[in-house]
């Protein structure tokens, strides 16, 4: 361990939150203000100054907020040497790219970004990617809240690629479907070739069916979130971890292995 590895397990981490006042963010801060090794030094939303965080000695920052501003924050925050955590979702293979040239200029800064923070949801996924290559048919029916912005939700999407890389290793060919679609979205999204549903209701909060069909069988593998609550354990094993990783760290399974 080296002697900055050592001073930062005794000291609090300092810690940021973007997006403060939103549904996650507030929940973030009740989480960051609670843990014993954290301190909570910035509650940052839209109109304030990204730079409260630097000056205010944030080691890491908590991100939850749009897909349209997230981008230029991780480009901040990497340029001033703080690290991150975000939960924001619209991450593109090309914005990924992008994120690790900003990174390859800072090599001490971590960057930790996961679709879903909820340990079921990360094990939902892995569970989905190894069932995969079992099964001729696959659909994913993902159900949020009324007031997602966007559709369908970055757990969807990143289960939608692994389920299709896991196939393609496989060997397995397209999902048989001899179905037209006679009104445009009956079938629903396609992404890498895996059709994708979403469903928006008063009273949901964040829940993903897989299901998966060959001959005389299905499976279907499901995760709840309930309450917002069910993210902030992954969000803060993150937090503990990101200074630890220096470059870009795509999803929670490596911090549960
Ligand atoms: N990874 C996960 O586990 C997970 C879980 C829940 C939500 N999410 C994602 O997190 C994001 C936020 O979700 P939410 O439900 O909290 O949304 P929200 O709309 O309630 O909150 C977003 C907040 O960001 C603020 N904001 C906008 N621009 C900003 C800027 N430039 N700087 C600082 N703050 C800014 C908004 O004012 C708002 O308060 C979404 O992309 C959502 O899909 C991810
Ligand atoms: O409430 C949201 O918005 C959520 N967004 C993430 C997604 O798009 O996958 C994670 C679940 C909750």
């Amino acid at each position: 361990m080296t002697d900055e590895q050592e001073k930062s397990q005794a000291e609090p981490v300092r810690v940021g939150v973007l997006g403060a006042r939103g549904r996650m963010g507030v929940e973030v801060c009740k989480a960051v203000d609670a843990a014993p090794d954290m301190d909570l030094v910035a509650m940052i939303d839209q109109g304030d100054w990204l730079f409260n965080a630097s000056d205010a000695g944030a080691e890491v920052v908590v991100d939850f907020t749009t897909p349209d501003v997230v981008m230029d924050n991780l480009h901040w925050c990497i340029d001033q040497g703080i690290s991150a955590v975000v939960g924001t979702t619209g991450f593109t293979e090309q914005r990924l790219e992008r994120v690790r040239g900003w990174l390859a200029r800072k090599p001490g800064v971590g960057v930790l970004i996961a679709p879903n923070f909820g340990i079921g949801a990360v094990l939902m996924m892995q569970f989905a990617a190894r069932a995969a290559r079992h099964f001729e048919s696959v659909e994913i029916i993902e159900q949020h809240h009324p007031r997602k912005l966007d559709a369908p939700s970055g757990t969807a999407t990143h289960t939608a690629r692994l389920i299709a890389t896991a196939r393609a290793e496989a060997g397995l060919g397209p999902v048989p479907d001899a179905t037209k679609d006679e009104v445009p979205g009956a079938r629903g999204a396609e992404i890498d070739g895996v059709r994708v549903h979403a469903v928006r209701a008063t009273g949901l909060v964040a829940h993903q069916e897989v299901l998966f069909g060959t001959t005389g069988e299905t499976l279907t593998i499901r995760h709840d979130s309930y309450d917002r609550a069910s993210f902030m354990p992954g969000v803060l094993l993150a937090v503990r971890a990101v200074r630890h990783r220096p470059g870009l760290t795509v999803g929670l399974d490596a911090l549960l292995d």
